[in-house]
């Protein structure tokens, strides 16, 4: 074994190596924010004389990048969309439904460890026509808000998940 202190001396071959691999690393920080939009899409239901508000919520196929992890129904802005136009486009392809978007309650703005940042735009959706139909997602249930803390939502939810939960958003 080597005594503790010792000085190791690159070689320039070693050297190069390592300055490529930082130039790789720092590439992967340096990718595009990705702007999303989600729809916390809510209904009352009632059993007896109480009222609980539930919001829908659905969870990723198993085998998709973050699988069987839960989020809100929603996707990426395209280019010269609003957002409110992409929130309406991803629901009717996820969902099958024609959604009155209302309005944004929340922002968040999420770093993941693999370097991808995304900017996350969350809008109330109360009405919509048609029938509900799940077509992309491994499940697709409604939760009261109370109860959402007991899925494993993605890690930039987690705030608006607690949020949403301690009745601290609507
Ligand atoms: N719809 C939705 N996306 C979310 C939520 N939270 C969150 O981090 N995201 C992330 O936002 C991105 C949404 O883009 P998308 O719906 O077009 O996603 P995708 O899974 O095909 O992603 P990809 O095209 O980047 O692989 C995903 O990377 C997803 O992980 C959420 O609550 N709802």
């Amino acid at each position: 074994m080597k005594p503790l202190g010792q000085t190791v001396r690159l070689t320039g071959k070693v050297k190069e190596t390592i300055r490529k691999l930082d130039h790789r690393a720092d590439q992967e920080i340096a990718r595009p924010l990705r702007l999303v939009v989600a729809a916390l899409m809510l209904r009352n239901s009632s059993s007896g004389d109480a009222q609980t508000i539930e919001v829908l919520i659905c969870q990723r196929k198993p085998n998709e990048p973050m699988s069987l992890k839960w989020e809100f129904p929603g996707g990426k802005i395209e280019p010269g969309e609003t957002a409110e136009e992409a929130l309406a486009r991803e629901l009717n392809e996820e969902l099958g439904i024609d959604a009155v978007i209302g309005r944004r309650v929340a922002q968040v703005h999420h770093k993941y460890r693999n370097g991808g940042a995304i900017d996350l735009q969350f809008f109330v959706v109360n009405e919509f026509q048609g029938t509900l139909e799940n077509k992309i997602f491994n499940d697709v249930r409604w939760s009261p808000l109370v109860a959402l803390p007991e899925y494993d939502f993605l890690a930039a939810d987690l705030g608006l998940v607690r949020d949403l939960a301690d009745g601290r958003l609507l």
